[in-house]
């Protein structure tokens, strides 16, 4: 599995540490929760922080936009040097629209759906994603419970992607641990998406036990 941990468990007073930490403990990638508190309740960063963290490591960083219309803000998250930029159905009307934005940029193209959002808001724009993100609890926050009902909407969005023959992988983010990751994996999932598990337990062991559920 491809292990992406999520910062939003981080120090934020450390980062750089964190960010520093998570890249020798063997994480494929740095997930990076940008909140707006109108999306979703919390706030987080900005452009300018992304940019920041893509000077001190040579990670992909996987932004995962949580803002109300993003094409307001497209050009600058694609100035940040992230290596995917995933956006929601549910935050815009300008879907197809976006996505073709950051696939014209040269940046992977990610497509995220809340928890309940059911998965047929994403069925017309699955040939432009890199990625397939699925909440697997409710969105903004960190530190929630997996909710087993996302495993369906896993399932099914690898058939899609076998019957149509894409290849996007698929992403989930929220309660993931060793337990809920392995369901994931068997449902169809390729990304493991982790920011308490990882910081709450020993970092290195804890990405190594999620790669190999
Ligand atoms: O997108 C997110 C919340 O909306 C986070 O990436 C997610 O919650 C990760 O945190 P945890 O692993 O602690 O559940
Ligand atoms: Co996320």
């Amino acid at each position: 599995m491809i292990v992406s941990p999520s910062i939003l468990s981080a120090d934020f007073l450390n980062l750089e540490r964190d960010i520093r930490n998570l890249e020798a403990a063997g994480a494929d990638a740095i997930h990076i929760d940008i909140m707006d508190g109108v999306f979703v309740a919390g706030v987080t960063w900005g452009p300018p922080t992304v940019k920041a963290i893509r000077q001190i490591t040579s990670l992909p960083l996987d932004v995962h936009l949580m803002i109300d219309q993003p094409e307001r803000l497209i050009e600058a998250y694609l100035d940040t040097g992230a290596g995917q930029i995933t956006i929601h159905p549910e935050s815009t009307v300008f879907l197809r629209k976006t996505l073709r934005t950051i696939k014209h940029h040269g940046t992977k193209v990610g497509v995220a759906i809340k928890l309940e959002t059911p998965v047929q808001v994403i069925e017309h724009c699955l040939d432009l994603a890199d990625t397939v993100l699925l909440l697997t609890c409710d969105e903004g926050f960190g530190g929630q419970s997996f909710q087993p009902l996302a495993l369906q909407k896993i399932s099914t969005i690898a058939e899609w992607r076998s019957k149509h023959q894409l290849l996007f992988k698929i992403a989930v983010d929220g309660g993931v641990q060793p337990e809920t990751g392995k369901l994931c994996k068997e449902a169809g999932a390729d990304i493991l998406i982790a920011g308490s598990y990882v910081f709450n337990e020993e970092m290195e062991a804890a990405i190594r036990t999620l790669k190999t559920v």
